[in-house]
């Protein structure tokens, strides 16, 4: 059976939310978005999809362009990365400078309207770094003044090596906009993936590329000298959303799903004249829930702990004499 077309029309009422299509951050997305109940079904090749069991359409685009998307209202709200919302902004202020340099007059039609962050959603680190051959002469930014510098992010690019530059005519109160205006020494080679081959290639002297665990970066004989910006995925929302009730509501679940799997939810039995040592080991997020046992003396313990410290935890709460120590994934939560 043909999929049933989506049209402009079906999309009235309903709040717009843009998701990674592909890369880093799609199944960390789409992991969110199903702990959120956020149910959809997307037909082959169709970047729209309507979500079932709320006034929403997805619309999957590439991460780079959803800042653009919501920014401009074109979408309510959206997952990207934040290196992406600053190279955006960046490109923003390329364009605000390069209109003011014309002396043309800004056209409010088009005028990018920005967006904001909602939420950190806890996945999708990474840094955005200054990289040159490990063994070169090249070992800090300024040193690739005047070279030429492979990105993808070029506008953060040109603003981090224009403030290199009027540094070092002396000059380090540049506003953004003049930044983001200056006709660099520096040259800038706009590469759309696989950055990391440029130098190799004779095409760069430098880089400026994303590094998580650094593998591809040291795979390519680079090292990274400077950071331009730490990164990690957010849910941003424009200025005037459609629907504002609707995007508190997202940011509620979502919101919910993370605190799910940042925590766990640990119970214990433990002598009461204990419970004040064992309440500054769980503390809980507010305070510990603490209940009455039959048996004199004793009382259980509840609390959410942090999964990364969890370990450490138990084996402080078993030396101040707790049994019974239980650990259970929590699946969602709310006003916690
Ligand atoms: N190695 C990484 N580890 C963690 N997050 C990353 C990593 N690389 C990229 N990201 C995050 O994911 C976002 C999207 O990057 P990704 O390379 O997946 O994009 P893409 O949409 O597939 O585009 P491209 O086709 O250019 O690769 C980045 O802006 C960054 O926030
Ligand atoms: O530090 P690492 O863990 O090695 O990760 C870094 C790499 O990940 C990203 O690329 P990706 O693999 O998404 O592909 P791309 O080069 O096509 O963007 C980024 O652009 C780096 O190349």
């Amino acid at each position: 059976m043909a999929p049933e077309l989506i049209s402009l029309q079906s999309l009235e009422g309903r709040l717009l939310f843009a998701v990674p299509k592909k890369g880093r951050l799609l199944s960390a997305s789409l992991n969110l978005l199903e702990g959120a109940d956020i149910q959809f079904r997307r037909e082959n090749r169709l970047d729209i999809a309507l979500v079932k069991n709320l006034p929403i359409a997805l619309i999957f685009l590439p991460a780079a362009d959803i800042p653009t998307f919501v920014g401009e209202g074109r979408v309510d709200i959206g997952i990207t990365g934040y290196d992406q919302v600053q190279e955006h902004d960046a490109g923003v202020r390329a364009l605000k400078s390069a209109r003011r340099l014309s002396n043309e007059v800004p056209d409010e039609n088009l005028k990018p309207q920005g967006c904001e962050t909602v939420l950190e959603l806890g996945f999708g680190a990474c840094r955005l770094q200054v990289q040159a051959p490990a063994k070169g002469a090249y070992t800090e930014g300024k040193d690739l003044i005047g070279r030429n510098i492979g990105t993808s992010f070029v506008h953060l690019a040109q603003e981090y090596f224009a403030r290199l530059e009027l540094e070092q005519e002396g000059i380090t109160n540049g506003d953004a906009i003049h930044l983001a205006g200056r006709k660099l020494r520096t040259k800038i080679i706009e590469l759309s993936g696989s950055v990391e081959a440029a130098c190799a290639l004779g095409v760069a002297d430098g880089i400026v590329d994303l590094v998580e665990s650094g593998e591809t970066m040291k795979a390519a004989g680079l090292a990274a000298i400077d950071t331009v910006v730490e990164s990690s995925a957010i849910l941003i929302k424009s200025k005037s959303p459609s629907n504002p009730a609707m995007v508190d509501l997202i940011a509620a679940r979502i919101g919910g799903v993370i605190t799910a799997q940042k925590y766990v939810l640990c119970q214990y039995n433990i002598p009461r004249t204990k419970l004040s040592e064992a309440s500054k080991i769980t503390p809980g997020k507010r305070a510990p829930t603490v209940t009455s046992l039959e048996e004199d003396g004793w009382v259980a313990v509840s609390a959410m702990v942090e999964k990364k410290r969890i370990a450490t935890v138990m084996d402080d709460l078993t030396l101040v004499g707790a049994t019974d120590i239980l650990v259970l994934d929590i699946h969602n939560t709310r006003g916690s």
